[in-house]
């Protein structure tokens, strides 16, 4: 049973979405990926939300780009937490990606994170970390995650020492 749910407004948006799921592999979380557009296939959208808690699902990542309303029509038909992911448009670079997913009314939260890869991976991270308030397992492969992330930057640091 996956417990993270990560869905896609069309299949042009695997390039930026890939990165969620690579984290998600990489951190040990089960996941399952699909393409469900709010605009285009709002039934299938509705049925994905509202049964995403009894399929065992804990949180779901949605990325979307340009009027992107998926992240939030599906935060208004479920309790679990919704991540959106502003995907980067041609257009706009992203912004109105991003203006559509963090700007929702009271009372119908969406996290928010970055435009693009960096924030699908964020996106894979943040989900990881709220499986990982509840399981030991996940916990300690993020904290190792972190350590690695650090030991890296140490690495930086004697590189830029010996130029
Ligand atoms: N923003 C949404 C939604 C939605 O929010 O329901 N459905 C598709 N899309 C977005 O349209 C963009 C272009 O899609 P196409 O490449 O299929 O034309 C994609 O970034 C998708 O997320």
């Amino acid at each position: 049973m996956p417990q993270v749910g990560v869905i896609m407004g069309s299949i042009s948006d695997w390039d930026t979405m890939q990165h969620t799921c690579t984290m998600l592999d990489d951190l040990g979380v089960s996941y399952e990926k699909d393409v469900i557009s709010a605009h285009r296939t709002p039934d299938a959208m509705f049925k994905y939300a509202k049964t995403a808690r009894d399929r065992g699902l804990k949180v779901i990542v949605a990325g979307a780009g340009g009027a992107a309303h998926l992240p939030g029509m599906v935060a208004a038909q479920t309790t679990l937490p919704v991540i959106g992911v502003p995907v980067q448009t041609k257009a706009l670079n992203g912004l109105d990606s991003l203006l559509s997913i963090v700007q929702m009314p009271g009372g119908v939260p969406t996290a928010t994170v970055a435009i693009g890869r960096s924030g699908a991976k964020n996106a894979g991270m943040l989900a990881a970390q709220i499986i990982g308030a509840f399981d030991e397992n996940v916990a300690e492969r993020l904290t190792e995650s972190r350590t690695a992330m650090q030991e890296n930057v140490e690495e930086m640091r004697d590189n830029l020492a010996k130029k």
